[in-house]
């Protein structure tokens, strides 16, 4: 269950309508990924892991195509844990506290998505780093 009292802060602006202009929707978007770092404790730990691998590259001075690797290994992650967020908030919108079947098959498996990701992500990693480092 994923509701606190930033939903309080946020139902205020009450905006149900289409954004009017760009900054409108970049604005909501840059929202968006507030929301996942602030609720998602993963998530925090994926962008240190981030952080990390970038450091460890940069000390290691890896090449471009590797930099393209990791790039998409470290969007995955973060872009399973952006869909992980989204289902549980639909799914705590719908059943709210209340116990369903197919409340659990949705996050078990977005959860479930997100260990895929993670677990490519280090393949990648390891495939890149291996000869690097010996
Ligand atoms: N309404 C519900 N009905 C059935 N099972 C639920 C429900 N809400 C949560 N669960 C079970 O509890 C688990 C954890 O719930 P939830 O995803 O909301 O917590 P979380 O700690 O934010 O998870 P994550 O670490 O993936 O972000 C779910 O994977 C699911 O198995």
């Amino acid at each position: 269950m994923i509701m606190d009292s930033q939903d309080k802060r946020r139902d205020d602006q009450h905006q149900v309508t289409k954004n009017s202009h760009f900054l409108q929707a970049l604005h909501h978007a840059l929202d968006g990924i507030g929301e996942v770092l602030v609720r998602e404790r993963n998530m925090r730990f994926h962008i240190f892991a981030a952080v990390l691998v970038l450091l460890f590259g940069l000390y290691l001075g890896i090449g471009r195509s590797d930099w393209i690797w990791i790039t998409i290994a470290v969007a995955m992650v973060i872009m399973s844990e952006f869909v992980n967020t989204m289902v549980e908030a639909i799914v705590d919108l719908i059943v709210a506290d209340t116990y369903h079947p197919l409340a659990k098959v949705a996050k078990d498996v977005a959860a479930g998505g997100v260990l895929v990701a993670v677990g490519t992500a280090v393949v990648i990693g390891g495939l890149i780093f291996y000869p690097y480092i010996f």
